[in-house]
């Protein structure tokens, strides 16, 4: 589903300033797992998560997402592929700013049932209305989460998703994740800093200075309602 051959990354190549942040890595993730990458700050997690989802060019290696070698698509192609393969939650949110939470979320998709009963489980329905700049860090975070959630994707990459959010909010938005990888089959990539979500992961790869130093299968996958959070 998704898989990468020694892909490297390097950032403001041939100038005073060039920083290697990816040495290398071959990824291989299967449909419907639920992967989490971990790793200090500044170890090129985001990096990596943006150049497998084709939202960062690499500078050299091989990526195939969904029987689709991404690397080789013109400018055109990776927006279809942005477009319908892919749904991408990231760590700033990314929300525009003079649209309210409803209009974002419902940026390129219909309204549904499924995510306005979201809006009321997730205790979003107060901030609905209201532009981002008037939300705190947890209803943005919920928005943009949503939104990738409205597009229905096989797959789900996500940027630190929970990082603002407090231990009852983490485990409704990650039970919801779950269900899609469980019912639907979705393939969710998630980076994040907290021990508890790898416990319900298939997956998970440990990246330090741009390079995958582990990668453990987990075959005790837990479900998010019997964790303590
Ligand atoms: N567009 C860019 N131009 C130049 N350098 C960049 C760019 N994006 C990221 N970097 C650098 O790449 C390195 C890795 O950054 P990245 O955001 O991938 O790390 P991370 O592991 O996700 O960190 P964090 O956990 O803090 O989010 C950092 O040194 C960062 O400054």
């Amino acid at each position: 589903m998704i898989k990468s051959s020694n892909i490297t990354k390097v950032f403001n190549k041939n100038k005073q300033n060039e920083l290697k942040v990816l040495n290398g890595i071959d990824i291989d993730i299967a449909e419907g797992e639920f992967c989490t990458i971990i790793g200090k700050s500044g170890s090129g997690k985001t990096t990596l998560l943006k150049c497998l989802s084709g939202l960062e060019k690499i500078t050299s290696g091989e990526i195939e997402v969904n029987h689709k070698n991404v690397v080789h698509l013109d400018k055109k192609e990776v927006n279809a592929f942005r477009k319908s393969d892919i749904a991408f939650v990231f760590q700033e949110y990314n929300l525009i700013d003079d649209l309210t939470l409803h209009e974002n979320i419902y940026l390129e998709h219909e309204e549904s049932d499924e995510i306005e009963d979201l809006i009321d489980e997730w205790d979003l329905r107060k901030a609905i209305h209201l532009f981002p700049s008037q939300c705190s860090g947890g209803q943005q975070q919920k928005a943009a989460i949503l939104r990738a959630l409205a597009k229905k994707a096989k797959i789900l990459f996500c940027d630190e998703p929970t990082g603002a959010l407090d231990g009852k909010s983490s485990q409704e938005v990650l039970s919801v994740l779950q269900k899609l990888q469980l019912k639907n089959q979705t393939t969710i990539v998630l980076i994040t800093h907290n021990e508890q979500i790898t416990k319900i992961s298939t997956r998970i790869i440990t990246v330090h200075d741009g390079n995958k130093i582990d990668e453990v299968i987990n075959s005790n996958v837990e479900l998010v309602e019997k964790l303590a959070w």
